[in-house]
Order: C-alpha cells, then sequence, then structure tokens
C-alpha cells in the first residue's frame, strides 16, 4: 500500500514522519510488517511459540521453555532452536517459574541477528539507521545486565562470536530498548516487535495517529486519529494517556532518552485536564501545580497567593510512588463486587487530596466505568438509577479528558463510549417505566445512546475482530442495530 506520509529529519526529533496529503480521522496511513518479534526483556518463563506461561515444561529438542508439540515446531522457534542445540545450551530451570527471568532476555536480540541474517536488505535500510541511544544507555546499570544476559552470552556461550560481534549485538540492544512496541498479550504475556517504519514516527502526549496490530501476521495498520493536514508532523505516543506529567517525563527520559517538552508536558494544567493537580492541604481556595512542568525539580506551590504553600517536586514524586502500590493493589483484584467497593473507598480516601480528574482518580474511574453493569451484584439491570448515573458520570469525566489529550477515534474512546450507552439507555427506560416521559421523548432521549453505539461501533470495527476491543465492536455494532429497530418499532 503506498504510504501517505513522508520521512523528515531534524536535530529535535533524529528522523520522523509526516503527512504527505490531507488525511481524514480514520483514515490509513500506511501499514507495517515487524522486522522481529519476541519476548519482553525480563518475562517470566514462557513458551517461545505462543508466549503462555509455562512451568517444567520444554523443547524436547533444545531444552529452552515451550508449553507443547505443536509449539516445539512453530517456525518461529526453529532457528533459536537450532543455535540452542548446536552449543548445547540449556535454559536453566528456574526456582520460581513465575519469576522474571533473565534467561529470555537473549531471545528477541537472537532471532534479530537471525533476522537480519535473512533479510540484509531490510537491515540495511530499515534498521541500520534507527536511533540506539548507546551514549546514555552505556552509563545505566541495564548496560551491564545486557553485556551479561545477551551480548556474552551469545558471543560465548551460544558460539556466534565466529559470525556476529559485540559492537553488533550493543546496537541490537539500542535498536529494541529505543524502538520496539509492545504486542498486547493474546492469553498468555505481552511481547514486543520492532516495526522499522512506524518506529520513525516522533512522540507527542497529545498524539494524532493511532495503531493497530493484527493477530494473524502481526502487521500493524497506523491511521489518523483527528483530520491530519498534509505537512503536519505524525505524532505517536509512547506513554500511557492518562499518566501526569512528572511519571510521562520521566518514563520517557529513562526509556526513551529524551526529555518531553510537548504542548501538554510544558503546561501547569494539562491542557485544562488537571491530571496533575493537587488539592491544597492548607487552603480551601487554591490548588498544587508545579511551578515549572518541563523542570523535573521545579517546586509545585498553591494557586492561592494567600496562602503560599509550596511543596518539592521530590515530595510529589515519592506522593504517586506510593499511591500506585495501592492502584497496584487494585489492579490485582479479580473483577467481582469486592473490585468495585474498594475503588469507590480508594476514591473516597483519595478525593481530599487530588483533584477530581487527577490521574490517579480518573484510572480508577476509567476502571470502574467498565466494572459497573458488568460484575456480580452490579449488572446492569440491578444497578439502581444512581449507580446508572455514577457509570454515566465516570464514562463523560473519562471522555472530556480523552477529548483534550487523546483527540479523536482511539480505542479508549470506543470502549468508554460503548460503556456509556448501556447506563444512558436504561435511564430513559426507567423514566419512560415511571411515567415521566412519553414515548416521544423518550425515542429523542435514546438518539445519544445510539449515537454512542454507532461511534464505539465504527471505532473498535477497525481493531482485529478476535482482540478484546473488536469483538467489542462487533457488539457494539449489533446492539446499535437493535435499537434502531427498537426505535423503529416504538
Ligand atoms: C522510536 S525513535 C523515533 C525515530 C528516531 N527519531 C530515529 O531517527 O530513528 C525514538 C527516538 O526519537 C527521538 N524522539 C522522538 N520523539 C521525540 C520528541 N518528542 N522529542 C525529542 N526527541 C524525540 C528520541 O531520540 C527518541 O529516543
Amino acid at each position: 500500500m503506498e504510504k501517505h506520509c513522508d520521512i523528515l529529519e531534524n536535530e529535535k526529533f533524529g528522523r520522523y514522519l509526516i503527512a504527505n496529503k490531507d488525511l481524514d480521522a480514520g483514515e490509513i496511513i500506511f501499514t507495517d510488517t515487524p522486522f522481529v518479534f519476541g519476548p519482553k526483556s525480563d518475562t517470566p518463563p514462557l513458551c517461545l511459540a505462543c508466549y503462555c506461561p509455562v512451568e517444567n515444561t520444554v523443547c524436547s529438542r533444545c531444552g529452552w521453555p515451550i508449553c507443547s508439540e505443536a509449539c516445539e515446531k512453530a517456525a518461529q522457534h526453529q532457528a533459536e532452536c537450532d543455535v540452542f542445540l548446536g552449543a548445547k545450551v540449556k535454559f536453566q530451570p528456574p526456582e520460581d517459574w513465575s519469576a522474571p527471568s533473565p534467561q529470555l532476555d537473549c531471545i528477541t536480540p537472537l532471532r534479530m541477528l537471525i533476522a537480519k541474517e535473512n533479510n540484509p536488505d531490510r537491515w540495511q535500510h530499515e534498521l541500520d539507521v534507527m536511533e540506539t541511544h548507546t551514549g546514555e544507555r552505556i552509563k545505566r546499570p541495564s548496560w551491564e545486565a545486557d553485556q551479561n544476559n545477551i551480548v556474552n552470552f551469545l558471543i560465548n556461550h551460544c558460539k556466534l562470536g565466529a559470525k556476529f560481534n559485540h559492537d553488533l549485538l550493543e546496537k541490537i540492544c539500542g535498536i529494541l530498548a529505543v524502538n520496539a512496541v509492545e504486542i498486547p498479550s493474546r492469553g498468555g504475556f505481552s511481547s514486543r516487535a520492532i516495526y522499522p517504519y512506524l518506529a520513525i514516527a516522533a512522540h507527542n502526549c497529545v498524539p494524532n495517529i493511532i495503531h493497530s496490530i493484527q493477530y494473524d501476521d502481526l502487521t500493524v495498520l497506523v491511521r489518523a486519529a483527528v483530520p491530519i493536514k498534509s505537512g503536519e508532523t505524525l505524532y505517536l505516543s509512547y506513554t500511557h494517556a492518562l499518566s501526569p506529567t512528572i511519571i510521562r517525563r520521566e518514563y520517557l527520559l529513562e526509556s526513551k532518552y529524551f526529555n518531553c517538552e510537548c504542548h501538554r508536558c510544558a503546561d501547569t494544567t494539562e491542557l485544562g485536564t488537571h491530571l496533575s493537580t493537587i488539592k491544597c492541604s492548607k487552603c480551601d481556595n487554591g490548588v498544587i501545580l508545579s511551578s515549572n512542568p518541563l523542570d523535573s525539580e521545579a517546586q509545585w506551590n498553591c494557586t492561592d497567593k494567600n496562602c503560599g504553600f509550596k511543596t518539592s517536586a521530590a515530595a510529589m514524586r515519592k506522593m504517586l510512588t506510593v499511591i500506585q502500590t495501592e492502584v497496584d493493589q487494585l489492579d490485582s483484584l479479580e473483577p467481582g463486587p469486592l473490585a468495585i467497593e474498594q475503588r469507590e473507598a480508594f476514591i473516597n480516601k483519595y478525593k481530599s487530596v487530588f483533584h477530581p480528574r487527577h490521574s490517579v482518580l480518573l484510572s480508577v474511574k476509567y476502571t470502574l466505568a467498565e466494572l459497573y453493569g458488568r460484575v456480580e451484584g452490579y449488572t446492569i439491570d440491578e444497578l439502581p438509577d444512581l449507580m446508572l448515573e455514577r457509570k454515566v458520570e465516570m464514562c463523560r469525566l473519562v471522555l472530556n479528558t480523552l477529548d483534550v489529550i487523546l483527540p479523536g477515534d482511539t480505542r479508549m474512546r470506543g470502549i468508554m463510549l460503548y460503556e456509556l450507552h448501556a447506563p444512558l439507555m436504561y435511564l430513559a427506560r426507567s423514566e419512560f417505566g415511571s411515567g415521566l416521559l412519553i414515548k416521544e421523548q423518550l425515542k429523542e432521549k435514546l438518539r445519544e445512546p445510539l449515537q454512542c453505539l454507532a461511534d464505539a461501533a465504527r471505532i473498535l470495527q477497525r481493531e482485529d475482530p478476535q482482540s478484546p476491543e473488536g469483538i467489542i465492536g462487533n457488539i457494539a455494532y449489533q446492539s446499535m442495530e437493535q435499537l434502531k429497530l427498537s426505535l423503529e418499532t416504538l
């Protein structure tokens, strides 16, 4: 397929992409195929073919983790199987098969060496030119670990030194660290892949493109999330959209080696969304904002001049780290009534600390918006109007924030629109049932959930039909058709 973008280069971004024609929201800009894919670093033992967790099951030829006979024969495992067999290097069974194992860190770099051999042209034109940040990475503790677990392991233990050298392997480690994207889990662990063309896109915390990975052949489809004019830069987000500025910038510096200076990072209120805003504990009038979000050590001050409360960036980071462990505990709960009740208790506990749209509260509200209506004791037809309204309130809060930080047709928007349709529909029917609405008013009220379903279906049906989002997209489409029909016969 013809690519609707070109590659440019400047001092700030290195290589980056610009649109070479006006693009509509949802339009495919380009597709790309992975040069290599495989396990992420620091992953627990997993099947090297299907990525499901394994315990004590290994390939009968090479002795590395594999879950079944079929996976043992999978094409992607064969080349590494030959290398391990030839060098007589076996996987050392760990004490705890559920703990991260550095032994698997070598797999994706090894696959990259093999892919380079098989595809020298693509390596030369697409991979050799990639950013590796070797100068910065060499100073990190992870450099030493990569030397042991990857570079020396493959060259010495796996006897690849005759064909490949240290410099090449160090480069491969850098290419993976800076450019790999996550492939979401398909029932196993998530993995990573290098898409050489997608990797050229620069980062912005308010992206204008979105990518979806196809399940069958791992092709990635890259689309415009919003209308983009010819000549405009294409921006991907390398971070989690709902994270606050401190966390996003720290992640980008730690793992992608640059200081993000985008308009969202530069704005004290995160473009009015207040994803980083803390309530003042000393007065009722002000909120606490960073005096300079582009300086990670800048002081945080109360906006009320008469209050004068100040705190340090270090204290702010510490608070976010401590609270994140509580959020992680919430995320480890099975979806059920407790998962709702503990999240509501969390919101109650921290509502006097954070702005209602602070990232910490908003991410918990996002999950709650998904849970209400779906879990035992809280199924949609059991929810009283008050809880239906709570679900609506949370969906709208997330959607209003997404309008600013993740505009256009994104998976998160699709999911929230789908979640919003059900309580709106039930509330309208409840009002009609209690005689508060006449038939014409009910029809009018049902227009919004119908639109939510139409938008959710349009956005999510672009995803792979086997993916969780693709499945919801198809359900949204069917529900939309049903609602249309019941509106006609009302
Ligand atoms: C995935 S690569 C993007 C392609 C890269 N520019 C190249 O020429 O190969 C990520 C690297 O691009 C640069 N980069 C991307 N977005 C940036 C941004 N918003 N500000 C500064 N540097 C950025 C950083 O060097 C980052 O480590």
